[in-house]
């Protein structure tokens, strides 16, 4: 009876605003809710519904919040994308989120309209098992790391820099943030040296004192991580403690023993680790990866004696050192290393019914640097896709006259940059049969600059998909299908393109719905590296989405003319005495 009742309802009320603040000791303005950067911790259990009501507390721009990993079975207005899933809720206006977290696991929230989530709009989101329930490994304790990148130029000049002929690149962050907390004046200096470590007490700040994370020894702790960066790919290594990583983007994976993890925007991990050494305090490191660094790490201290109020401690020694961020072998040893759990596996179906090709090409388009997939580069709708399709009107809303390509030339080499420029931008979506197991194939490319190719994390929306497999070079069905991994796979939320490399995924497409599928790269992503799925397409009027979801465009127009509404059931009589 007790685990039937135990799921409730669990309320919120933020305000999102613009606010000074001094992450990494410096002032700026960020995004932050409820007067707190990061964003306030959501903490529910399996089975329960998060009601958030959201008010934009922003003078002059709209915002959406995206609950990163959540699927939104039944709920995919509250996915929380502009333009996809919802219009964005206008300044003093107040939406409410609700949706059911059924999955345990390690979650964050995000902005989703323009670059919002690189000024800062972001937190976590932990969701534990249900009463009753236990997880597949033991822990004495948790604690909780919210990774990110900051830069000093605001969102608005990086916005402008990135759509303007000639381009102007946004760059390397200036900080990393461990919980919203860096140190950019010690980063001058080299991290290790001992300015820096002085300089890593805070200096005072309350806003950028590095954290602290209390352990006591010989105690087990499940050490949660997720990013959230705009840019940068990172690794994170705690001195003198081995890591056992026992999840991935709320999945379990087969527990494996390793020095450090890498981690990608849009991705988490818990990790467990042994309070087994014998020092007051050690370094934490994160630090970046598959960029040429212009950042340098930032540091938190675990600190044995699990009083977070005592005096602190800085470790004796040097902060472990990450590896090289062009280890490019050391971060798929690491990746292709995640299977899921063997107790708790289910594997994918056997063979899918379509698949899809993405092309990630960096191309210029009326002089204009954009990221195309296939050619084409994402350009959202004035219309939310959810919208236009709930009220039949989709033949106006968006280009509805075809399906981007779901493939690319034969003889294209993608060794070299693309030969053909001219890219175009298009809202156009892929309409997926409901219930079809659908296959992604990501190919990664060159740059517009010879030799080059980047590592992309890949987020989908609304699902999970099982990772099949991973190569370098231009995948080939007839010489690669046969290798992929149906056995095993992690199932996650985001996966990575290696440089010069491909990445299988597999998903079921029964999730009615807009769904984005995105480099989580923030400026890559506003400069069209993405597609929209649309699921359920005939289903789509039978949702109960809330009106003020759509109160925008060419659904805001219907709205004054009421649809149909289903004409409300009568109430029951009362019964006979
Ligand atoms: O999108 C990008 O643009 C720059 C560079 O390619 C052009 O300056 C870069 O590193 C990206 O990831």
């Amino acid at each position: 009876q007790c685990a039937v009742a135990a799921a409730k309802a669990r309320h919120f009320r933020w305000e999102v605003s613009n606010m000074f603040w001094s992450p990494d000791c410096e002032e700026k303005v960020l995004i932050g809710i409820n007067g707190q950067f990061p964003g306030p911790t959501i903490r529910a259990k399996a089975g329960d519904t998060i009601v958030v009501e959201l008010k934009n507390g922003l003078h002059t721009e709209g915002v959406v919040i995206h609950w990163h990993g959540i699927r939104q079975i039944g709920t995919p207005w509250a996915d929380g994308t502009a333009s996809i899933s919802q219009c964005a809720i206008n300044p003093e206006e107040t939406f409410t989120y609700r949706f059911v977290v059924d999955k345990p696991g390690t979650y964050f929230y995000h902005g989703h309209y323009g670059m919002q989530r690189a000024a800062g709009l972001y937190g976590s989101l932990i969701v534990d098992v249900a009463d009753g329930e236990e997880e597949p490994f033991k822990y004495d304790g948790e604690l909780n790391l919210l990774l990110s990148d900051w830069y000093h130029e605001s969102i608005y000049t990086q916005m402008v820099g990135l759509s303007s002929n000639p381009f102007r690149w946004i760059g390397e962050p200036q900080s990393l943030l461990i919980n919203g907390r860096g140190q950019f004046n010690c980063s001058l200096a080299a991290a290790h040296t001992a300015g820096a470590k002085q300089c890593a007490a805070g200096g005072g700040n309350r806003q950028c004192a590095p954290v602290v994370l209390p352990v006591l020894p010989n105690k087990t702790y499940r050490l949660r991580v997720a990013s959230t960066t705009s840019l940068a790919s990172l690794n994170l290594a705690v001195g003198n403690h081995k890591l056992t990583v026992v999840e991935a983007d709320g999945n379990h994976v087969e527990p494996f023993d390793v020095d450090d993890i890498d981690i990608y925007s849009g991705q988490s991990y818990s990790v467990l680790l042994k309070a087994d050494q014998k020092a007051a305090s050690y370094w934490i490191s994160v630090g970046v990866r598959a960029r040429l660094p212009k950042t340098v790490p930032a540091l938190a201290i675990l600190s044995y004696g699990g009083n977070a109020a005592a005096p602190l401690q800085l470790p004796a020694g040097e902060p472990p050192v990450t590896p090289a961020w062009n280890d490019t072998q050391r971060s798929k040893d690491f990746t292709y290393r995640i299977k899921a759990r063997k107790d708790t596996n289910q594997p994918p179906p056997p063979a899918a019914d379509r698949q899809i090709v993405l092309l990630n090409t960096q191309n210029l388009m009326d002089g204009h640097y954009k990221w195309s997939i296939n050619n084409v580069s994402l350009s959202l709708p004035a219309t939310p896709y959810l919208g236009a399709i709930h009220h039949g009107l989709q033949d106006s809303a968006f280009d509805a006259s075809g399906e981007p390509p779901d493939g690319f030339p034969e003889d294209y080499d993608v060794m070299r940059p693309p030969a053909n420029n001219a890219t175009t931008a298009s809202d156009r979506v892929f309409r997926l049969r409901h219930g079809s197991v659908v296959d992604v194939v990501l190919q990664n490319a060159n740059m517009l600059k010879e030799e080059v190719s980047e590592t992309h994390p890949w987020h989908l929306h609304g699902h999970d998909f099982w990772v099949l497999g991973y190569g370098d070079g231009r995948y080939d069905a007839a010489k690669h299908a046969a290798a992929l991994n149906t056995a095993d796979p992690p199932l996650r939320n985001t996966a990575v393109i290696f440089p010069h490399g491909w990445t299988v995924l597999r998903f079921v497409a029964n999730n009615t719905g807009a769904w984005a599928f995105h480099c989580h790269i923030e400026p890559h992503l506003h400069m069209g590296m993405g597609v929209v799925f649309i699921e359920g397409e005939d289903k789509m009027h039978e949702l109960d989405v809330p009106k003020e979801a759509m109160a925008c465009g060419l659904v805001a127009r219907t709205a004054a003319v009421p649809l149909t509404p289903a004409t409300p059931l009568p109430p029951s009589p009362a019964p006979a005495p």
